[in-house]
């Protein structure tokens, strides 16, 4: 296998590769941008059109998705997967993959669309520099840009794969997309209605990518994945990469699609959610319910029918999103 196969290693030690570029005898080109960045390339004859950017490990203790791109690019290396697709892969937050922490100082994963400016430290320097691999990897025009952002959530689910499908004002969700991601074994779609500062949103909103966050199972430390099947979207990702997707007719049978109702924002210290610890995502909440109060009176009250919560979270920063409350969708607007 080439020595750049060894991407993860690489990212984890910190060290830098003495060759930076490697091509596999099938003219597959390894490029080394950076910790935790590796561009695959094929040869020109075999280009396919698109450009893949994979993600994982924005959050350092979801670890089967890096795992899963360690898989997909170990069989690069060895010449079993020969791409058609320029891939370009990213290991989100190293320093909070080597300490299994989901982020060192801050969520990088609200630092993107520009507010890594208003921020400092480990996280805000690092989401600069994953804003402009991506940037200058998606600045070839004329090409298919995809991106996906894998993460596994700190709670298990009543839903155990879904995607979230960022906002943008003007700018249509594609039903061909929300195919593709059910073939790859996506149960249900989430459908932002608003603009925001995650990784996929970036891209999104500024790059013109069709960009998902993919949630994959529950959070676990490397080796101890085997409760996460990737299969289906492993098979897939080979397919994307190989440019030998099966027409599957662009179903979406089986996908269950939720749009955003509301983001709870933990205003102050004195937030309090009220849900059991131990609730799962995609948990029902009834008409009247008193999810969440927080200082000066404010109350969060579910005013919504078939509401149901995800990502709860009490000890987000002040400021930030501390749940979901979502709400199911027909469908109607997909382009
Ligand atoms: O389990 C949780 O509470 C969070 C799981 C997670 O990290 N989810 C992502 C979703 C990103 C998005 O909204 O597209 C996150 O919170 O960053
Ligand atoms: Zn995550």
């Amino acid at each position: 296998m080439l020595a750049l196969g060894k991407l993860l290693e690489l990212t984890l030690t910190g060290h830098e590769p003495a060759e930076k570029t490697q091509v596999t005898p099938r003219g597959v080109r390894l490029r080394w941008l950076g910790q935790g960045a590796l561009e695959v390339s094929p040869s020109a004859a075999d280009d396919c059109g698109l450009d893949l950017l994979l993600s994982a490990g924005i959050h350092g203790n979801e670890t089967a998705p890096i795992e899963l791109l360690e898989r997909l690019l170990h069989g690069v290396a060895r010449g079993d997967i020969v791409p058609r697709a320029r891939v370009l892969l990213l290991f989100g937050n190293p320093a909070a993959i080597v300490n299994g922490e989901r982020f060192v100082e801050q969520d990088i994963n609200r630092l993107f669309n520009g507010r890594h400016e208003q921020s400092s430290g480990p996280e805000a320097l690092r989401a600069a520099e994953l804003e402009q691999f991506a940037r200058v990897f998606f600045s070839k025009p004329g090409r298919s840009r995809l991106h996906y952002d894998l993460h596994t959530a700190i709670r298990g689910s009543r839903i155990e794969q879904f995607a979230l499908y960022p906002f943008k004002q003007g700018r249509t969700h594609s039903r061909r997309e929300l195919a593709r991601l059910a073939a790859a074994g996506m149960e249900a779609v989430l459908l932002q209605c608003k603009p925001s500062i995650t990784f996929s949103a970036f891209t999104y909103e500024q790059l013109d990518a069709e960009s998902f966050t993919l949630e994959l199972g529950k959070a676990r430390p490397f080796g101890q994945n085997d409760a996460v099947n990737l299969d289906k979207l492993e098979a897939r990702l080979v397919h994307i990469l190989q440019a030998t997707e099966p027409d599957d007719g662009g179903s979406l049978e089986g996908l269950q699609l939720f749009r955003v109702a509301r983001e709870v924002i933990k205003h102050s210290d004195g937030f309090r959610l009220h849900l059991p610890a131990d609730i799962k995502n995609f948990s029902p909440l009834d008409k009247g319910y008193l999810l969440a109060d927080d200082l000066a009176g404010v109350r969060w009250v579910i005013e919504e029918e078939g509401a149901r919560i995800i990502f709860p979270n009490p000890k987000v920063r002040n400021g930030l999103r501390a749940g979901i409350i979502v709400v199911p969708d027909d469908g109607e607007n997909l382009a």
